[in-house]
């Protein structure tokens, strides 16, 4: 099996294209406005809108209220939502909408619990846990605190970059692969070579599957 591919905080249609062009799977769009990569309702449809198939677009939320979530559903046609708060199983599932839910790994995180927690969605993303941000950080964890059965139906974030992703896969064997900082020029804005680093990165880990 390959490495599906998800690049997050797109702001800008040539990034999108970049990403595109590289084999990505997945864009990924933040609607958290907090965050340095927030996209407006309007920007986020103008980004989605020459989206070739079998391309998906997710759409990043952390802990919005319902309404903003249906409000840029009804605008964007988004594919897959990524809860990346604290949202409860029957949150995520208000939406009528595939949907995943991103765990940061804090100490003592139960994760098997929080499987069966969430196994209403499409799948959980693990991203790396610090006090006061709610994700994105560039940093990686440890991967050796993922129980094994669960590797392979995971989406593996936090730090991930063009030099660091084909060791993460040939440890982890993930599902599939998201990043953000690693391939960007500045917050928001992606480097086109960096991407295609990136690529070539997961390209030489599934190698090692
Ligand atoms: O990208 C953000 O700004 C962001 C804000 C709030 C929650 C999540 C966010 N991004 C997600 O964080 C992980 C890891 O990102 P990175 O590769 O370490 O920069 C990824 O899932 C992003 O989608």
């Amino acid at each position: 099996m390959r490495t599906r591919v998800k690049i997050c905080g797109l702001t800008r249609l040539l990034d999108v294209e970049a990403a595109v062009a590289a084999g990505t799977d997945a864009i990924g769009l933040v609607f958290h406005p907090d965050s340095p990569r927030a996209v407006s309702i309007e920007q986020a449809r103008g980004l989605c809108q020459h989206l070739p198939p079998f391309v998906t677009a997710v759409g990043l939320f952390v802990d919005a209220d319902p309404e903003q979530v249906r409000e840029t559903l009804r605008q964007v046609p988004l594919e897959l939502l990524q809860f990346h708060g604290e949202e409860s199983p029957e949150y995520c599932a208000a939406f009528g909408r595939r949907w995943i839910k991103a765990l940061r790994m804090r100490p003592g995180i139960e994760l098997e619990a929080a499987r069966a927690r969430y196994g209403a969605g499409a799948g959980l993303l693990l991203d790396t846990y610090r006090a006061g941000v709610a994700g994105g950080t560039g940093e990686r964890f440890d991967w050796a605190r993922i129980p094994p059965p669960l590797r392979a139906e995971i989406v593996l974030a936090g730090g991930l970059a063009p030099d660091n992703v084909a060791a993460a896969i040939a440890a982890v064997r993930p599902f599939g692969v998201d990043v953000s900082g690693g391939v960007e020029a500045t917050r928001g804005v992606k480097n086109h070579a960096k991407i295609s680093a990136f690529m070539t990165g997961v390209r030489d880990g599934d190698r090692c599957r």
